[in-house]
């Protein structure tokens, strides 16, 4: 069976649902710790959303520089699947994983909110269970999810098609371009604002009012690293 590791930082928040959403993909979720250095030989990494550190200094920047994050930067660039949600997102970002920032919402307040996305790439480790231009509907939830680049990177990003999410709808923080989620140039690296691991049961899930479904989008961020770990 499939290990995917899931790592705990102060202030995490996530994590357990993290856990869940592994367990029920049909994988082993691994609790890991940001103190240790040994990422017990997991297959794949989760970096759960939270205010890691109390968000001081600027979401995932402390949490960039624990110990196990080295680790998970020498994981990444050997080609292990790595998902990044919120303040992971912010963590990979900070850790230079992924290219661009993450700053306050242009509104200034914190935000809830189910989110339509749409998929636009479908070939990285996190999506592949996914159609190209689908809707999806994943809950929204934090203070500094507008996602910035400079022009250049964001040229990069689009000409790519590493921009892997976009909000659909109204903007919800300012992001550039809607950005809601990128890649890395091999894809097995994926950083979003929304949070999948909050959308993989019925009835606990997104309002399933807003569309008639059962709100379990998130489920395939997880069912599809466990396809690309059998294809390796
Ligand atoms: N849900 C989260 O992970 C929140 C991330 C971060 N603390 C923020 O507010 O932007």
């Amino acid at each position: 069976m499939a290990r995917i590791g899931v790592v705990t930082f102060p202030g995490s928040l996530d994590e357990r649902d993290a856990q869940r959403a592994i367990r029920l993909a049909g994988a082993e979720p691994v609790a890991l710790w940001h103190g240790d250095h040994d990422l017990q030989g997991v297959d794949a990494i989760v970096l759960p959303g939270g205010f890691s550190y109390g968000d001081y200094l600027r979401c995932g920047a402390i949490a960039a520089q624990s110990p196990l994050m080295a680790e998970v930067v020498a994981a990444a660039n050997a080609g292990t699947p790595v998902l990044g949600i919120c303040n992971g997102f912010q963590m990979l970002v900070e850790a230079h994983l992924l290219p661009g920032g993450l700053i306050r919402n242009d509104h200034g307040n914190f935000i809830r909110r189910d989110q339509q996305l749409t998929v636009e790439n479908t070939t990285t480790a996190w999506t592949s269970e996914f159609t190209q231009g689908e809707t999806i509907t994943i809950p929204l939830k934090n203070g500094e999810g507008g996602y910035i680049a400079d022009a250049e990177t964001l040229a990069r990003l689009e000409g790519d098609g590493r921009v892997v999410f976009r909000y659909q709808g109204v903007n919800p923080n300012g992001s550039l371009n809607d950005i809601a989620g990128i890649t890395n140039e091999r894809g097995n690296v994926v950083g979003l604002m929304p949070h999948p691991e909050h959308a993989v049961e019925p009835g606990f899930g997104p309002n399933t009012r807003v569309r008639m479904r059962s709100g379990v989008d998130g489920l395939k961020f997880f069912t599809s690293a466990l396809r690309a770990l059998q294809a390796v």
